[in-house]
């Protein structure tokens, strides 16, 4: 699917195919419909950036909110969206050792508890080692440091989703 045909997209498939590029928050692609047309596909991520970017900062909380843990309970119960999982599962958060997974388990309570939303970190561009140091590392900032770079790692999950569904042919 071309750009063209993006644009053409009524507003629910347009949110179908784009709704989880920003995890669980549909409302995003379904605002950003309205700017259509989009020159290319890099436009449509920079009107997706632009949306958080206007959004007060309970909105950009809420955002991270959506995240789930990584390596928490719904990867544990089978309830991460697919995008999720396969994220989760590339960085190696679904074959944890057993000290690994309880030290990720006290880092992401500790963090929640600390600034009120969850540790959101771009699973694809990092390993688990990686991961559970920056864990550890970003539990020491101030919470509105820590709310921009959360919003700056959702801001890379949604790139890299918007390319994984044009190599699946989905655009
Ligand atoms: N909490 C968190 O970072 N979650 C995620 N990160 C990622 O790349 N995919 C996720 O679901």
């Amino acid at each position: 699917m071309d750009i063209t045909a993006v644009n053409a997209l009524p507003c629910e498939d347009f949110v179908n195919i784009f709704g989880n590029v920003i995890e669980k928050c549909p409302i995003i692609a379904a605002a950003v419909w309205s700017k259509r047309p989009f020159d290319s596909l890099a436009a449509l991520e920079t009107a997706m950036s632009e949306f958080i970017d206007s959004l007060s900062e309970s909105g950009k909380e809420g955002i991270l909110r959506c995240h789930p843990d990584l390596a928490g309970r719904d990867l544990q119960t089978g309830t991460l969206t697919q995008e999720s999982r396969e994220e989760q599962a590339g960085a190696g958060m679904d074959s944890l050792e057993t000290a690994e997974a309880s030290r990720m388990a006290r880092l992401n309570e500790e963090y929640k508890g600390r600034f009120g939303f969850p540790f959101v970190i771009c699973a694809r561009m990092n390993d688990k080692a990686n991961i559970l140091l920056q864990l550890s590392a970003r539990c020491q900032n101030e919470r509105a440091v820590e709310r921009a770079r959360g919003i700056e790692e959702v801001k890379k999950i949604c790139r890299l989703r918007l390319q994984s569904l044009v190599l699946t042919n989905k655009l």
